[in-house]
C-alpha cells in the first residue's frame, strides 16, 4: 500500500530533518507510528498524503509515486483514496458539525455528493455519538466532540488509507475505545490500510505493527 525509497525531507526554514531510506505498509494492515515529539511524525504523514513534497525519494501510496505527481493530480489522488484525521482537527468553523463532515463533497468535483453520501455521514455520525448535534457549529462542540467530527470526515468517502494524528488524542477512554473500534472496523470493511500517530501506548497491542519514529530522525541537515 505505502512504498517508501529514499525520502529526504527538510522544511524550507531548516533545522529539521528527515530521511526515511526504506519503509513498506501492506495493504490492509494497521500500523501505530510512536516517537518523541519534534520526530517527524507528522510530517511523515504530510508526506504521505501529499500534503509536503520531498526533496528526494519515492512515496508510492496503491502503486502511485505521489512525489512525482502535479499539485493537482496529487490533490485529487488525496481527496479520493485518503482519509487524514489531522492532529489540529481543521473543521471550518462557520460550518455546521454535518457541514463539516461533508466538506470534501463541497470542495472538489471529484467526489459527488448523493443521498447515499448524505445517510452514510449520518450513520458515522450516530455511531460517533454525535446524531443530535449535527446542527451545531464546532464552537459549540467539546474537543473531543470535534475530533469526532474530523473522523467521520475523514470516512466519509471510504478511504482506501486512512491517515490519523493523534485521533484519539483528546478522547475519554469510553470515547477513544469506540472511535478505534469505528476506525478498525472501516478499515476492515473496506480493506483499507490505517497508519496512525500516537502517544497512547496502551492502544498499541491493537495495532499490527508498530513503527518507532526516533529512528528516523536526523538533525542539522
Ligand atoms: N512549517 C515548518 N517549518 C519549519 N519547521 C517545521 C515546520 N513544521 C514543523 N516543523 C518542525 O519539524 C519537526 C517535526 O515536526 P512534526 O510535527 O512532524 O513532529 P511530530 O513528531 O509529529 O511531533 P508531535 O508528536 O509533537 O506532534 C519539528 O522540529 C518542528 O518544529
Amino acid at each position: 500500500m505505502i512504498e517508501i525509497s529514499g525520502l529526504a525531507f527538510a522544511h524550507p526554514g531548516g533545522g529539521f530533518r528527515l530521511d526515511v531510506p526504506e519503509l513498506a505498509i501492506a495493504p490492509g494492515s494497521r500500523t501505530a507510528i510512536v516517537g518523541p515529539s519534534g520526530t517527524g511524525k507528522t510530517t511523515l504523514l504530510n508526506l504521505v498524503s501529499g500534503i509536503l513534497t520531498p526533496q528526494a525519494g519515492r512515496i508510492s501510496v496503491e502503486g502511485e509515486n505521489i512525489a512525482a505527481l502535479s499539485d493537482a493530480d496529487r490533490r485529487a489522488f488525496r481527496i479520493r483514496r485518503i482519509g487524514f484525521v489531522f492532529q489540529s482537527f481543521a473543521l471550518v468553523e462557520y460550518l455546521s458539525a454535518f457541514e463539516n463532515i461533508l466538506y470534501p463533497y463541497r470542495i472538489t468535483g471529484h467526489l459527488k455528493l448523493t443521498a447515499e453520501v448524505r445517510e452514510r455521514a449520518r450513520m458515522l455520525a450516530e455511531r460517533t455519538g454525535l446524531g443530535d448535534k449535527l446542527g451545531r457549529k464546532p464552537a459549540a462542540l467539546s474537543q473531543g466532540e470535534q475530533q469526532r467530527v474530523a473522523i467521520c470526515r475523514a470516512l466519509l468517502a471510504s478511504p482506501a488509507l486512512v491517515l490519523a494524528d493523534e485521533a484519539t488524542g483528546n478522547l475519554d477512554p469510553e470515547n477513544k475505545a469506540r472511535i478505534l473500534d469505528l476506525l478498525f472496523e472501516q478499515v476492515a470493511a473496506e480493506g483499507a490500510t490505517l497508519l496512525a500517530v500516537t502517544h497512547d501506548h496502551e492502544l498499541l497491542p491493537r495495532f499490527d505493527h508498530v513503527i518507532d519514529f526516533a529512528a528516523y530522525r536526523s538533525t542539522g541537515g
